[in-house]
């Protein structure tokens, strides 16, 4: 036991640099690091946050849990009376997935985002107190990506100055919104809008769900639960649910507005802003799923470094710190830094783009106020790709943690398998991955067009206003250390990404109607639009260490993480470097030489790389991501929690062993 804890100490103590300081730069500020590390030291040492047990919970009782759960939170932010900033970090760091994701994550910023100043008096005095608990009904059995396809019907009635909100067919039933089955009283519902005979797409309605005074559907009202979902916890604390009208009438005012609006005649009036703010809540909640990304996966990457630092197999026997023969640790195995330390560069790699995109997404909202709308389709593109981008990447990631740490990494106490349950779904809601790259490309495609009509490109797509020298460029490295000049780097990735944006380009041209290209060429569209993203990640990482950086040693290991994380990219996607002709086979294999000596280099590092990340061992969850090191022990200690070890004999026991035992023993005597 002793030298488990060891083994992390001496870990530690191998580290180049500040670990509080780099918690500092992994936190954005001093001070966010100092709020989120209070706040997390609370809810750890609060029993009334336990979460152990949630894998051995039924349904019910796991959803009942949330709900307690929920309260207690809601408890203790009105007694310690919390700012918003530390309430939105105490629901963070309790981890239990429950209504308050939408109603804060979804219903609240929905009603920001597209109702008038006026509506926003009403309810969110409402929403932000809870006396009313909201959730976000868009998408409908029939239809999610496809927004424009969604069926429910608002139509107005003159008469009584009220829409009638409808679910016309069994497709129409709203499917999937989140707090939605058991506990929302009103929800924010995506309905075609229909005035005078006439159908004015989709647009977002207010609508009460329940009586606030005995928690019943309202007359018209039909709502439950959509079922079980992928691993057990996970998802599962949360009530994803199904809804259906039948001619249920809301106030005219109820529609949100902001946007368009109905007079008391049944005129449909159009505002001066996009009609795209109508997805507003959408590019705000994608912007947070980036952030998310680089948490989750950064969870995953801290339990398998540390386990895999603990954890000894085969090899030569080496002598550790105290001249004892031991075992390799797992972790100086060539194929598990391989595995390993891309993912941990990538966990920083997306905290860091997820930073700038939060600042992104402030800029836009100033804009907007100002009634400047011209960065709207570029934050729809960022926020769209990226959250594609990094949560494919995370899921990806934590899937392949869990197997960097063997067989123990499947248990339930490893945290990996529940972790990996909770954060797959963030490659489909908020829109499928695929859908979203999409959205990218047509925002490329577009943009490339405009340049033959001089328009300059902005932002992100600045680089394309360079396209003449970046579709004939060389790519100057020589020896594997030319690799670490970032202008290198990122020209290379710049190259790449436009030339197969160009290709694209060029190709659509070849059919009948763009429509018909852009379904034919959609995989290769996809492709470029994952090399656009990738290349905004690792501009924002090289940008990040232009900063002023603080503390010993910090920035030199920022900047072997950011090495990883570009030159991982060019070795993973090989085909699409050398296919381009952005750089060459020679210059892939010294790409692929200075990776092994990044990993070599990052290897003392690693145990303080994610000690950084700064999380309690109550957040993390995890018997092999403990900050002590103490595996083994605690492993055992899990087993015997079981309800199966409850008893030393089954249940069935008498009913379906004893019998079978007894048969085959009476054959053995025949
Ligand atoms: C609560 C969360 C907090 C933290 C997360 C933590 C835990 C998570 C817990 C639970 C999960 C939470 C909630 C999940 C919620 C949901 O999933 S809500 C449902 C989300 N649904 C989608 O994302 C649907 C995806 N589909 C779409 O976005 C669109 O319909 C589409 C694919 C864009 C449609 O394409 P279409 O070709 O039909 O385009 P149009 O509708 O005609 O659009 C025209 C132009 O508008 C541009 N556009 C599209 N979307 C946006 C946008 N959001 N903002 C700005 N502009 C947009 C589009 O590009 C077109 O532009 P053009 O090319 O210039 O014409
Ligand atoms: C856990 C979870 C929570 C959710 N919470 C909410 C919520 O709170 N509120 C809410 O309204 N919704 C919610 N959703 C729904 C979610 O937003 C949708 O499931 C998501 O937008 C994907 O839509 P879909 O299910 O229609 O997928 P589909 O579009 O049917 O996707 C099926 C397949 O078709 C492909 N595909 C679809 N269109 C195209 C295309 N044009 N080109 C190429 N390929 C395509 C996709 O890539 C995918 O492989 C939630 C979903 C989940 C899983």
């Amino acid at each position: 036991m002793e030298r488990i804890m060891d083994h992390l100490a001496h870990e530690r103590s191998k580290a180049q640099f500040s670990v509080e300081e780099m918690k500092i730069i992994w936190a954005g500020s001093l001070h966010a690091f100092q709020v989120s590390d209070r706040i997390a030291r609370l809810v750890a040492s609060d029993p009334g946050f336990r979460k152990d047990n949630r894998a051995v919970l039924s349904r019910k009782e796991l959803f009942k849990s949330a709900l307690r759960k929920a309260a207690y939170v809601w408890k203790r932010i009105n007694e310690l009376a919390l700012s918003e900033e530390e309430a939105s970090w105490l629901r963070f760091y309790v981890d239990e997935l429950a209504y308050a994701y939408i109603h804060w994550g979804m219903f609240v910023p929905a009603i920001k985002g597209s109702a008038t100043e006026e509506q926003q008096q009403k309810w969110l005095p409402l929403a932000n107190n809870m006396q009313i608990i909201g959730t976000y009904a868009q998408t409908e059995l029939g239809h999610g990506s496809n927004v424009r396809g969604l069926e429910t019907t608002a139509t107005f009635d003159q008469e009584t100055d009220e829409f009638i909100i409808h679910s016309p067919t069994l497709t129409s039933s709203k499917w999937w919104p989140g707090g939605l089955g058991k506990v929302a009283t009103h929800a924010v519902v995506y309905a075609r809008l229909i005035t005078d005979g006439q159908d004015y797409g989709v647009h977002g309605f207010l609508v009460q769900i329940r009586s606030l005074d005995d928690h019943f559907p309202l007359p018209g009202v039909t709502v439950g639960d959509i079922g079980m979902k992928f691993g057990s916890g996970a998802f599962n604390s949360i009530d994803n649910g199904f809804l259906r009208f039948n001619h249920v009438r809301i106030p005219r005012n109820q529609m949100l507005m902001k946007v368009s609006r109905v007079t008391r005649q049944g005129k449909y009036v159009e505002s001066n802003v996009p009609k795209q703010l109508l997805y507003g809540a959408m590019v705000y909640v994608r912007q947070i799923i980036v952030a998310d990304a680089s948490i989750a996966l950064s969870r995953a990457v801290c339990i398998a470094t540390r386990y895999s630092a603990v954890r000894r197999q085969f090899g030569p026997p080496h002598e550790d710190e105290n001249g004892k023969g031991v075992e390799t640790q797992v972790i100086d195995y060539k194929t598990q830094q391989s595995r390993l330390f891309p993912l941990l560069a990538s966990a920083y790699a997306f905290r860091f783009v997820g930073e700038w995109l939060k600042w992104l997404y402030t800029d836009l909202i100033q804009k907007l106020e100002a009634n400047d709308f011209s960065t709207l389709p570029e934050a729809h593109a960022c926020t769209a790709g990226l959250k594609s981008l990094t949560t494919s990447a995370a899921a990806d990631g934590i899937k392949e943690c869990w197997k960097l740490c063997g067989g123990h990494g499947y248990l339930s106490s490893s945290g990996l398998p529940e972790l990996y349950a909770a954060f797959v779904p963030a490659c489909t809601y908020e829109g499928d991955n695929i859908v979203l790259l999409l959205q990218v490309s047509r925002f490329l495609m577009k943009t490339i067009s405009q340049l033959q009509t001089g328009k300059k490109p902005i932002g992100t797509t600045a680089y394309m206003a360079h396209v003449e020298h970046l579709i004939q460029c060389r790519c100057t490295v020589q020896k594997a250390e030319d690799w670490l000049n970032p202008s290198v780097i990122l020209e290379a990735f710049e190259a790449r990404a436009i030339r197969l944006s160009v290709a694209c380009a060029e190709n659509l041209t070849k059919f009948a109607t763009p429509l018909q290209g852009f379904s034919e060429l959609s995989p290769d569209l996809v492709e470029a639009a994952v090399a656009h993203c990738q290349l905004i990640v690792v501009s924002k990482f090289i940008e990040k260490l232009q900063q002023n950086i603080e503390g010993n040693g910090v920035k030199q290991q920022l900047e072997t993480l950011c090495n990883i994380y570009c030159l991982n990219l060019i070795h993973k996607h090989l085909g699409d470097f050398l296919s381009t002709g952005s750089i060459s086979p020679k210059q892939a294999s010294l790409a692929s030489d200075q990776l092994r000596s990044r990993y070599s280099k990052l290897r003392s590092n690693v145990i303080a790389l994610v000690d950084a990340f700064n999380y309690t061992d109550h957040f993390l969850g995890s018997v092999l991501g403990r900050y002590d090191g103490n595996v083994y022990p605690k492993l055992y200690e899990e087993a015997w929690k079981d309800p199966l070890n409850d008893s030393i004999v089954p249940d069935g026991y008498h009913e379906y062993i004893q019998p079978l035992l007894k048969q085959q023993l009476q054959n053995a005597r025949l």
